[in-house]
């Protein structure tokens, strides 16, 4: 590791550190007001892409509550895909759920998919993926709690091929306003975000800095 690297791994710790404060100090009632609203945003958004299937996140802590998205989906009749964590590989891997008794406590306590379903067929992965995370910032910069799992998830999906994909999908980080950060530090492995939704609505983000690895 080079000084600078040092640098920047401290500079994202404080980061995480700071975002995790800011997403505390939300109230409890408001942080439910604030994901309901962003769960209606991002459904509105379903509605008018027509996607009939989407990887959620099931929320820990004091993240954006996204249960009530995946509820309309199961109404709806979408198919839902949940990660479930491999903490010695590091890896995801994509289940199907149909409804929240397929789930059981997994890695840092996140409820996860039941080990005896079966994984999502290579191929056959959602075109939306809502990602979690401590903070964002307009480019789609994104700030994890720095374990590489959804940047690992995209390259393994992405897959050696240059012209990029067989799995093709867009990424929308789901956030609290008070996480979006001027700029997010970003090294060449992280994943940028095709979109950002909040309880403002939706936004688009640039596809400028994004560099080499830009979709
Ligand atoms: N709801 C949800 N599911 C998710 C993620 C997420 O951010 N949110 N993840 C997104 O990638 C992965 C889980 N990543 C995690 C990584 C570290 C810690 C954690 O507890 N870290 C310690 C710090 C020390 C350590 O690294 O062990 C901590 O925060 O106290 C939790 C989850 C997969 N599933
Ligand atoms: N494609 C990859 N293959 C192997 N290791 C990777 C890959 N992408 C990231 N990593 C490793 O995972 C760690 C991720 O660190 P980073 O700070 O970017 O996490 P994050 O995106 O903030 O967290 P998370 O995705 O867990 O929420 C780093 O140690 C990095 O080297």
């Amino acid at each position: 590791m080079t000084h600078a690297d040092l640098q920047l791994a401290a500079y994202k710790r404080e980061l995480r550190r700071s975002a995790v404060s800011v997403r505390d100090g939300i109230p409890p009632v408001r942080r439910e007001e604030l994901s309901s609203l962003v769960c209606h945003h991002a459904w509105q958004w379903l509605e008018e892409t027509g996607a009939d299937s989407v990887m959620v996140y099931v929320p820990f802590r004091s993240e954006l509550d996204t249960r009530p998205l995946i509820e309309r989906c199961w109404k709806a009749g979408r198919r839902v895909v949940l990660p479930r964590v491999h903490a010695s590989s590091g890896e995801m891997t994509l289940h199907a759920v149909e409804s929240w008794s397929e789930l059981e406590p997994g890695t840092y306590g996140i409820p996860e998919p039941a080990e005896s379903l079966s994984a999502v067929e290579k191929g056959s992965e959602p075109p939306v993926v809502f990602v979690p995370g401590l903070a964002f910032d307009a480019r789609g910069g994104r700030l994890g709690y720095g374990r590489g799992y959804y940047d690992r998830l995209r390259a393994r999906l992405y897959g050696a091929s240059a012209s990029g994909a067989e799995w093709k999908s867009v990424w929308v980080g789901l956030a609290y306003g008070a996480q979006i950060l001027n700029e997010v530090p970003m090294e060449a492995h992280d994943a940028f975000m095709d979109m950002l939704i909040t309880e403002k609505g939706i936004l688009h983000c640039t596809a400028e800095g994004k560099g080499i690895d830009a979709r």
